[in-house]
């Protein structure tokens, strides 16, 4: 496979041939709670209609690429451009299904070597270029997005051909992988030999180790396999002011942990090109199971005492009301949704919330733990159907974004978010954050329908990860994006959570950092990067640096 080739389609997620109609209740449901915009069909632009900016990469520093890499990797014809100019957020999609793209990389670099990487960066220094890497472009927080403030151009490095597993280290239980290596590239490697990362963000199609390890990405497993940046034991990262290299120990005491300095810099420090990552043996078995809750609050309660007494499931997620109930709508039969309902009410369970579990293992240990499970969640009034909810669930779980990309089509837009707070603040500020939400839309005459899961534990807490539905605001759909991504993350940083729990921080987030983190910390992130990076050249208006224009 080429990988310079996008894997995803240019305007919107994944491949073509996903989409399928929205499902006669999930419809019920918006119209209920949103209202539906009848007759709506905004399909997006043509690619020959998208407005570019002119390509401004100056001629010497054009000549100084074509030399090191070869011109058939330094590209700016159309297609690739645009492909290279946005994520996946909403005002990304706002502008690239309109084709009005105020910015865009005037060029696609595809390095094949850490030391191409290395020169690139020399090369963009000495001629005041900004930089923006690339991994699968799957950012949701316009972490990709070609600013060039002061800078004379604005090329987007794609690690695409940095692609290779380096290295399977049986005893250790590490894989070596270069940044470029997408998700299931990697896990195919890996389960081929009896291995596995266990790290599969709802993006693994589409994202890369690069990109997991520099934003500090979660997958759906990470409660039991761990989130990336506690799977970090080595990286590389090349800099400016030249090369970071970093080899893999389990611990150290030399200091601050400079790779936790380095995961999570979402581009704005260097570019890492590899890294080694902890992998477990695959399990002998996954047992799923699934439980019917009365409420929010008992779900959340079995939770935290699986989590706090050790269960460690490796899939834990519970569905609040209305996420349930959607997911319910979407079932293909009213009657099994009707028989289910029926069933759970006999039970004493009117407005269900589901959790599905997963334990991995050894099957003897996989069995004790979810015994152990199912007496906790019994003690909650939990109702049990059996593992059937999380099979399909996990059978489904990489296409739902595709609707997203239906509904923008039909006039509804959607929007996710997610947050993480202690276990004592997590009930009032799941509460709290849907109101808040729900307020911003309906003070613009655009009611929302808002749902949410809990999907990562911790013996401290948990993340809440939203999704939120409202009719689009024709002509000020910015202004409503903003609205409500204001009145989340004022909520969020307000009532004890964090602005991101695993999306990075990129340009949305950027303006509630110096909240989370305190002046004095963005001070020491801002003069570390001046040390790797004098000209600021790195993904300028990102994270520390955020938010800024063209
Ligand atoms: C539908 C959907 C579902 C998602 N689900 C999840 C989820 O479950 N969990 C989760 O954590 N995230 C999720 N995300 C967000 C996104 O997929 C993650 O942030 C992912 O880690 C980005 O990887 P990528 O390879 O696509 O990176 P990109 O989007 O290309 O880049 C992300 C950021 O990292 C920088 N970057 C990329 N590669 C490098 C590198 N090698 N060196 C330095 N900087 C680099 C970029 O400049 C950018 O700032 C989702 C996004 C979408 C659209």
């Amino acid at each position: 496979m080429d990988n310079t080739q996008p894997r995803m389609r240019w305007w919107g997620w994944g491949e073509d041939g996903h989409d399928g109609p929205v499902k006669p209740g999930a419809k019920k449901m918006l119209t209920k709670s949103c209202g539906w915009p009848e007759g709506v069909n905004r399909p997006p632009i043509d690619l020959d209609a998208v407005q570019l900016p002119g390509a401004e990469l100056p001629d010497d520093a054009r000549s100084r690429f074509d030399e090191l890499l070869g011109a058939a990797y330094v590209r700016d014809d159309r297609a690739t451009r645009v492909s290279h100019a946005a994520g996946r957020s909403v005002p990304d999609l706002l502008r690239l299904r309109s084709g009005q793209m105020p910015f865009a990389p005037d060029a696609v670099l595809f390095p094949a070597s850490e030391a191409e990487v290395d020169e690139l960066l020399a090369i963009c220094s000495q001629e005041r270029i900004a930089v923006v890497p690339f991994g699968g472009g799957t950012s949701v927080v316009g972490g990709i997005d070609a600013f060039r403030p002061g800078f004379r151009s604005c090329v987007c490095i794609s690690l695409a051909r940095l692609d290779q597993v380096l290295d399977i280290d049986e005893k250790s239980l590490t894989v070596t992988a270069q940044a470029g290596v997408f998700g299931p590239d990697l896990e195919e490697r890996l389960q081929a030999e009896g291995f596995t990362l266990g790290h599969f963000p709802q993006s693994f199609e589409f994202s890369t180790v690069g990109g997991w390890v520099s934003t500090r990405s979660a997958g759906q497993q990470s409660t039991g396999y761990g989130r990336i940046d506690e799977n970090v034991f080595g990286l590389h990262c090349s800099t400016p002011s030249g090369p970071i290299r970093l080899h893999p120990t389990p611990a150290s005491a030399a200091g601050p942990n400079p790779r936790q300095m380095l995961i999570g810099s979402e581009g704005t420090l260097g570019i890492i090109t590899q890294a080694t990552l902890r992998i477990k043996r695959l399990p002998e078995t996954t047992l799923p199971d699934a439980w019917f809750f009365p409420d929010f609050h008992s779900g959340a309660t079995a939770l935290r005492e699986m989590e706090q007494t050790g269960l460690r499931p490796d899939i834990a997620r519970l569905s609040d009301v209305n996420e349930t109930a959607f997911g319910l709508a979407q079932l293909g039969s009213g009657l099994q949704r009707k028989g289910l309902l029926a069933f759970l009410r006999a039970r004493g369970v009117t407005t269900p919330c589901l959790l599905v579990l997963r334990y991995d293992g050894r099957t003897s240990d996989a069995r004790s733990r979810r015994a152990a499970g199912r007496a906790i969640a019994k003690k909650q009034t939990g109702v049990s159907i059996g593992g059937a909810p999380e099979t399909m669930w996990e059978k489904h779980r990489f296409s739902t974004p595709y609707l997203r990309d239906q509904l923008m089509t039909e006039g509804i837009v959607v929007e996710t978010m997610e947050t993480a707070a202690q276990w004592s603040t997590i009930e009032d500020l799941h509460d709290t954050i849907r109101q808040d939400i729900e307020k911003s839309l309906a003070d613009r005459g655009t009611p929302a329908l808002v749902l949410c899961h809990v999907s990562h534990l911790y013996t401290a807490g948990c993340s809440l990860y939203y999704t939120v539905f409202a009719q689009q605001q024709e002509g000020q759909e910015m202004e409503q994006w903003t609205a409500l991504k204001t009145a989340a993350g004022d909520a969020m940083v307000d009532n004890g959570g964090t602005i991101t729990h695993h999306h990075a921080t990129g340009a949305d987030h950027a303006p509630w950092l110096a909240e989370e983190t305190g002046e004095l910390w963005l001070r020491m992130l801002r003069a570390a990067k001046a040390e790797v990076d004098p000209g600021g050249i790195m993904n300028p208006g990102k994270l520390m640096h955020g938010p800024t224009t063209l």
